[in-house]
């Protein structure tokens, strides 16, 4: 089978008549961590917003090129918006649970996606539950609401909620600068883990994270994309002079 992949082309935003990202030509590989890092301001939300068709709930955006989500164009005229989003699991920077029980946050998707067999959506939630290592901490609670987990657990179950409508991809946006070290780490743990599974694309402002995990780095600057490498690749022998400042902690 075709490995699934992100490409990229042509790419550009407009926010109220702001260049925001430059033609971008990228591809995102599948089953690796990608991290997208760069100064703030530079595009890199932006960029991760595009790829589910988020960009469209800004005002004023006009947005040019073509992103291929499995070779299909996700910008073509006639594409659907709810069969790309499922193809994406999205997770931001502060966990937002729905406001119901730990049980019905797992199931939320599923149902919209027409399954209600109530033993099938229990194998669901504990499945995914396990998946994000929380299974052991709430089954005892299921039914109680979401908003009386920490916050650390609440993001496990949002990556939990994520995985249950079974994406190809996870889109993370500063997923882990909400949380305290150890539930940061976790988090990150479990993206090392996931990645034999899924394409992890994740946002951070964290060069030390990106370290650690990224097995492939695009570097942003100013709405460009001026080096995408594998990130030993990256971090050994950056090409451009940009991103040897940028390494070196020249600006950041
Ligand atoms: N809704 C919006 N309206 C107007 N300008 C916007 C909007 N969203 C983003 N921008 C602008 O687009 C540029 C890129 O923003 P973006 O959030 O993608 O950068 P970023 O690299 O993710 O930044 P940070 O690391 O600070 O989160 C910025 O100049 C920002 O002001």
């Amino acid at each position: 089978m075709m490995e699934k992949s992100i490409e990229i082309g042509d790419l550009n935003v407009y926010i109220d008549k702001n260049h925001i990202l430059k033609n971008v030509n990228l591809t995102i590989p599948n089953r690796k961590i990608t991290c997208i890092i760069g100064p703030s301001g530079c595009g890199k939300s932006t960029l991760l917003k595009s790829f589910n068709r988020l960009l469209e709930n800004t005002e004023n955006v006009k947005i040019t090129g073509r992103v291929l989500v499995d070779g299909e164009n996700i910008y073509a005229p006639h594409s659907e918006i709810t069969h790309i989003r499922r193809k994406m699991g999205l997770l931001s920077q502060r966990p937002c649970p729905l406001p119901m029980s730990i049980f019905d946050n797992i199931t939320f998707g599923c149902r919209i996606h027409g399954i209600r067999n109530r033993k099938k959506l229990k194998t669901i939630v504990e499945h995914y539950l396990r998946e994000v290592g929380l299974w052991d901490e709430v089954k005892e609670r299921l039914n109680t609401p979401a908003s009386r987990m920490s916050v650390g657990q609440q993001q496990r179950l949002c990556l939990a909620r994520g995985l249950a409508v079974e994406p190809d991809f996870i889109l993370a946006d500063e997923a882990t600068s909400a949380l305290d070290p150890i539930s940061s780490g976790i988090i990150e743990n479990l993206f090392v883990k996931l990645r034999s599974e899924y394409g992890i694309i994740m946002v951070t402002h964290t060069l030390r994270q990106a370290r650690r995990i990224a097995d492939y780095v695009v570097f942003m600057y100013m709405g460009e994309v001026i080096e995408a490498a594998d990130a030993a690749e990256f971090f050994d022998n950056p090409k451009h002079e940009l991103t040897k400042k940028y390494l070196t902690g020249a600006f950041s």
